[in-house]
């Protein structure tokens, strides 16, 4: 399902309501919600809002559980720390019991790292595959989500649920979910913004790359619903918007 957003403010609306409906209808049905954020620009301001009125009284914090899709081997109070942007923006600001925040931490080697947070995993999953109520996505222009970069060995991983990855061009590794576990969620919600996207936007809505070069093509939830929320900018390029 594809929303048409006016701009980023209106996609960051409409997803801190999607964010809403999703945290209550878990905590109703299952007893708790489970909700892995996206880094990026694009996410910051639905984060926002989430701390705002009247988002920080519809959601339930004391029965949230909050992951990230992917994150940067930085200290958490490097400026490009997704948990630190999440926290800056939202965390902080919300009743959410510290220990339901469960962020991607590289303390020790990168792989050992992702195995570390495959064990977390494991662990308040209760063994199974991962199935998060709700996954935050974003898109890059050259394709990659979460931090699933064209090309790579990892976009073909389908035993572990965390994967450390190296990016050249930022000379550091990151760790991010492997597509097994992002497809296994319940809800799947890409938030797209600008004139920088439109063309991979069309790519992946409009055609049918080759994956290993479009990794978000990858992103085909097995039960759960996919959503994209857009704005003008982003899907200026489509037929149909
Ligand atoms: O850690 C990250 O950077 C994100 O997980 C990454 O996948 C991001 O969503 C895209 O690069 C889009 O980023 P923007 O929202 O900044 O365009």
């Amino acid at each position: 399902m594809i929303r048409f957003c006016d701009d980023l403010e209106a996609v960051s609306r409409v997803a801190a309501e999607c964010v809403a409906a999703e945290a209550n209808r878990a905590v109703q049905e299952r007893g708790r919600f489970t909700l892995a954020l996206s880094g990026g620009s694009t996410p910051a301001r639905t984060y926002e809002l989430l701390a705002q009125l009247p988002f920080r009284e519809l959601i339930p914090w004391e029965k949230s559980h909050i992951f990230w899709g992917d994150e940067r081997c930085v200290p958490g109070t490097d400026r490009r720390s997704n948990a630190g942007m999440a926290r800056r923006a939202l965390l902080d600001q919300v009743p959410i019991p510290a220990e339901q925040i469960h962020p991607m931490e590289c303390a020790s080697s990168p792989k050992d790292s992702a195995r570390e947070y495959q064990s977390l995993l494991f662990e308040l999953f209760a063994g199974d595959l991962p199935c998060f109520d709700l996954i935050l996505l974003g898109l890059g222009a050259n394709g990659h989500t979460a931090s699933l970069f064209p090309e790579e060995p990892v976009l073909d991983e389908q035993q572990r649920w965390v994967s450390e990855v190296y990016v050249a061009e930022e000379g550091l590794y990151r760790l991010t979910l492997t597509v097994p576990v992002i497809n296994q969620a319940a809800v799947v919600i890409f938030l797209v913004s600008g004139s920088d996207k439109a063309s991979v936007l069309r790519e992946v809505l409009e055609s049918t790359p080759d994956p290993h070069r479009i990794p978000a093509c990858l992103i085909k939830p097995n039960m759960g619903r996919l959503m994209w929320l857009v704005d003008k900018e982003a899907a200026s390029l489509l037929k149909k918007n």
